[in-house]
């Protein structure tokens, strides 16, 4: 099943041009991995995803059974969010927000939730800690459980393992696999970790304005600009 068709996708801010004419579709328990350079758009499509940015051309259409609500996203890391003055309880809650709507406070049933990815992410021990004394690792994992009180369908990831050390970075990308392979969560992951890339994902789409690809990890291993662009990047 379709969960989202990109067609004849672009993006602009003002009148320049980052994303031109991108078409791609993301089927139910894909895991698609969005590569290219600084500047090529990545975070941009992912707005788009997300409805915070509108294309200025083509459509994105989203399958009925997927509320915009009902993403799960990990956003880029900005230092200053790591600092965060909240106990890793209340930053997995705060993923719950958009089931509150206008509600001003939390039900049970939310509290549920949270605890329930609390344990799912093996944060259990660390539930009162603030999370600004976590290491960078246990910071993503959080901010994934906190993900994934928004979603069992549809989990948006931008460069999740950023700034993490290779151990961390390891476990990261495993516990991404198994909600993949697992729970059958698909997965839309903008990443720079090109090895990592084509070792899990399922689908690669490369942007860049004037070049794109959008196919299988085998087409794009087995394609000249996937060749050209791994050999730039040392993988072959
Ligand atoms: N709010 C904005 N206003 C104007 N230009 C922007 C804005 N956000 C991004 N851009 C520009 O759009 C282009 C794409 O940016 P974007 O952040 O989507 O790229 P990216 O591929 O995610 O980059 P990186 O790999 O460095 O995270 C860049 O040239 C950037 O300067």
């Amino acid at each position: 099943m379709k969960l989202i068709t990109c067609e004849d996708v672009s993006f602009a801010y003002e009148n320049n041009t980052v994303i031109r004419d991108l078409n791609f579709a993301v089927n139910s328990g894909d895991y698609l991995c969005v590569i290219g350079e600084n500047g090529s758009g990545k975070s941009t499509l992912i707005k788009g995803l997300l409805k915070l940015k509108a294309p200025c051309k083509g459509n994105i259409i989203m399958d009925i059974s997927l509320k915009s609500t009902e993403i799960g996203y990990l956003p880029q890391q900005a230092d200053i969010q790591k600092d965060f003055p909240a106990s890793v309880y209340e930053v997995v809650l705060s993923g719950c927000l958009n089931q509150c709507g206008i509600r001003p406070f939390y039900k049970n049933r939310e509290r549920a939730i949270a605890n329930e990815n609390i344990n799912r992410m093996g944060l259990k021990n660390i539930k009162n800690h603030c999370f600004r004394d976590l290491s960078g690792g246990q910071q993503q994992r959080v901010l994934l459980a906190r993900a994934l009180c928004a979603t069992k369908k549809l989990l948006l990831l931008d460069e999740p393992v950023a700034g993490l050390d290779p151990v961390a970075a390891k476990d990261l990308y495993q516990l991404i696999n198994d909600l993949n392979k697992d729970e059958k969560i698909t997965i839309i992951m903008v990443s720079h970790d090109i090895h990592s890339a084509v070792e899990f994902a399922s689908h690669i789409l490369y942007i860049k304005e004037e070049h794109l690809f959008y196919g299988t990890t085998k087409e794009y291993l087995n394609s000249d600009i996937g060749d050209d662009f791994l050999r730039r990047m040392d993988y072959v």
